[in-house]
């Protein structure tokens, strides 16, 4: 099915979650999500652990667990997704997504090079120089300029962050219209962390990117608007300067106060 257009230009929005609620093992977890990303905007879906973040990132990329109960919808530019493994989209509704953990990611006894002529080959047709041209290419998009090393490494040969730099490139390589980074810089250090947030905005600047935190401060340095997700709800959905100034709940401001003190989280309501 086809959405009506959103925009004011009539386009599609790159993704639209409406009324999402995702239930597992019969426990309803997530209660009616709506958030929407428009063509090249960078969106952060942000909230405590816990909150339901990673099921509603699933529910959009295709990947919640077997036997998960999902109602409401999830259109991909204009193209209803819901409940649809990635396999069964059409090429027009192709999500990218890079996860928290680039070892589980990727094949870690297939050189980086095989890996990423699969996408290459499977989605863009490209073969031979043109295949070579565009992994090189897309290396050193993500900052990654000894192309030949890396491309003839294993996983395990690379560090966390040239690792992640992989899957960022590994996301790219689809054009998808729509990437879904589901808290890409958690296992890094502060200073690989910084360089990945930089590459993402830099990556993402014509395609749209859903951006999954628990760091309004990260959220902050690459997102310009953020919905705050509590214990499966939205509670808020707002621009981030506008979060930060003047956050109207009370999970929003607990997430504020922990961005300025540099700490985790404490979920509203907690005793400690
Ligand atoms: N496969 C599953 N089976 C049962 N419960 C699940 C499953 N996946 C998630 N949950 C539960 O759903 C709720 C939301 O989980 P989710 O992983 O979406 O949270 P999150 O906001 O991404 O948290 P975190 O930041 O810790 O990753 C949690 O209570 C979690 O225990």
């Amino acid at each position: 099915m086809i959405v009506a257009p959103a925009s004011s230009q009539g386009r599609s929005p790159a993704l639209l979650v409406d009324g999402l609620t995702v239930a597992v093992s019969g426990r309803r977890l997530v209660h009616g999500v709506r958030l929407e990303v428009a063509g090249t905007e960078r969106v952060a879906l942000i909230g405590a652990s816990g909150s339901g973040k990673s099921l509603t990132a699933a529910a959009v990329l295709g990947t919640l667990p077997a036997g998960a109960e999902v109602g409401g919808s999830v259109h991909v530019a204009g193209v209803d997704v819901t409940g649809r493994a990635p396999a069964r989209r059409p090429p027009a509704a192709r999500v990218a997504g890079v996860g928290q953990d680039p070892a589980a990611a990727l094949n870690p006894l297939v050189a980086v090079g095989a890996q990423l002529a699969l996408p290459l080959r499977a989605h863009r047709g490209l073969r031979g120089a043109a295949l070579d041209r565009e992994r090189a290419g897309l290396l050193a998009t993500v900052g990654l300029t000894d192309s030949r090393r890396v491309l003839a490494s294993t996983p395990g040969e690379l560090s966390g962050g040239q690792r992640q730099r992989v899957c960022i490139a590994l996301a790219l390589a689809s054009r998808a219209g729509l990437v879904v980074a589901d808290e890409p810089t958690t296992a890094l250090d502060l200073v690989t962390q910084a360089q990945v947030v930089a590459l993402l905005r830099e990556a993402t600047r014509d395609t749209a990117l859903l951006f999954i935190t628990h760091d309004l401060a990260v959220a902050a340095a690459l997102c310009d608007r953020a919905v705050v997700l509590h214990e499966g709800t939205v509670v808020e959905d707002a621009p981030i300067t506008r979060l930060l100034s003047d956050p109207q709940h009370e999970q929003t401001a607990a997430l504020v106060r922990a961005a300025r003190a540099g700490a985790l989280p404490t979920p509203v309501g907690a005793t400690s």
